[in-house]
């Protein structure tokens, strides 16, 4: 009898053999993705300034089963990015896809902001995008081809507050766009944008608390948008901006007290909660006794509070522990 069977894009072995770079891998929607990609199978690099929060992740992912590895990172320095991508390459050879996920800002607005504040956030996002493309083209991807995501910021409208961070993120999905056309058809790099609108990460520890009611994206919910587009089922998609912020970007009242909109009590839109859901009721294993927890959020207090009500969500009932039986 000849074996006959589906052959689908989305195995469990999806990224093997693939070494994935992702720049600020030790936190927040980095670090979901980074256990995401190793959970396919990837060799996952993850790389930023703070080399213990990178080794707390790595050693989460090597708990669990995965491959990861640390470097320290500054983006902002196009020597560090060239230095970081030839060693990498060296060491494994290749370097099929990167994540330009490291980023941020500082709010401030724009008639308090000085020329040096405005240049350090463009430098950090937009330069630091840059830097890690220009590195990847040069070192193997302008040779071998591989799949780009870049991390941005949901910057369709203006974001007051953020001029600087808008105006850097705008520029990224535009260099998107051209390398998408640049280096597309004769290198064979795929390369797009995921923008998050609100989501619960370590990112917001400087950021105002935010009105628990509204419909706040997870880390990995980001993170599976990532992985989506680097993967082959993505294989004819480059050059968009993927939002991932549950239609808040269509509003005009973004999400700030959109009740209405974004309310988990009576929102049917499911979170995914990612590896941090996936761990639950998987008990202290006898191996991994005494080492460090692995399931851990390291977010401000109330985003943690939030995700737990999210669980509840998930798993059947409403955000706010009851109802939700359309779940
Ligand atoms: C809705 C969206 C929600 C988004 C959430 C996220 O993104 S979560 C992710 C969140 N995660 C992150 O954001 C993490 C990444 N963020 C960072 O690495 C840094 O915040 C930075 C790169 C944005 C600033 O870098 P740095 O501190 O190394 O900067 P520097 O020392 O090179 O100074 C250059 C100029 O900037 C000025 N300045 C600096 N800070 C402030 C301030 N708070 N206030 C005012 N000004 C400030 C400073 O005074 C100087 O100007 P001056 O005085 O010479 O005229
Ligand atoms: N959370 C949210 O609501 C949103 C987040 N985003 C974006 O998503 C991305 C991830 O953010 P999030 O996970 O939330 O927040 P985090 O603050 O947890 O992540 C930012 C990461 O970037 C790294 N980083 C910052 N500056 C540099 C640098 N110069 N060189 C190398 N690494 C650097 C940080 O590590 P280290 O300090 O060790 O260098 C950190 O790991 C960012 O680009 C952020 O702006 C966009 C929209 C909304």
């Amino acid at each position: 009898m000849s074996m006959i069977g589906y052959n689908s894009v989305f195995k469990k072995d999806l990224f093997k053999d693939q070494v994935i770079l992702v720049t600020g891998g030790g936190t927040g929607i980095g670090r979901c993705t980074a256990h995401e990609l190793a959970s396919l199978g990837a060799t996952v690099i993850i790389a930023a300034r703070k080399i213990d929060q990178l080794i707390n992740t790595a050693r989460e992912i090597e708990l669990l089963g995965g491959k990861c590895e640390t470097m320290a990172l500054n983006i902002r320095d196009p020597k560090q990015a060239v230095e970081v991508v030839q060693a990498i390459v060296a060491k494994h050879g290749k370097l099929t896809g990167l994540v330009n996920n490291a980023g941020g800002q500082f709010r401030s607005p724009a008639s308090k902001l000085s020329p040096n504040g405005f240049a350090a956030v463009v430098n950090l996002n937009l330069m630091g995008t840059f830097n890690l493309c220009k590195a990847a083209f040069d070192t193997y991807m302008g040779e071998h081809g591989g799949s780009i995501v870049n991390v941005t910021l949901d910057c369709r409208n203006g974001i007051p507050g953020m001029l600087h961070s808008g105006a850097a993120r705008a520029g990224v999905i535009n260099m998107t766009k051209t390398l998408a056309i640049e280096w597309g058809p004769f290198n064979g790099i795929r390369i797009n944008c995921v923008s998050p609108g609100m989501m619960m990460t370590s990112g917001l520890k400087t950021y105002p608390e935010h009105n628990p009611s509204s419909r706040m994206g997870t880390e990995s919910e980001a993170a599976a948008a990532v992985v989506f587009l680097l993967s082959p089922a993505a294989s004819y998609i480059t050059g968009i901006n993927l939002p991932v912020d549950g239609a808040s970007s269509l509003t005009c009242a973004g999400t700030y007290g959109t009740e209405t909109l974004f309310n988990p009590k009576t929102s049917l839109m499911k979170p995914y909660i990612g590896w941090l859901q996936q761990q639950e009721g998987g008990g202290e294993e006898e191996e991994t006794k005494g080492q460090p927890a692995v399931k851990e959020l390291d977010a401000p207090e109330p985003i943690i509070h939030l995700y737990e009500r999210y669980k509840g969500f998930v798993n059947g009932g409403s955000a706010n522990g009851g109802g939700g039986s359309k779940l």
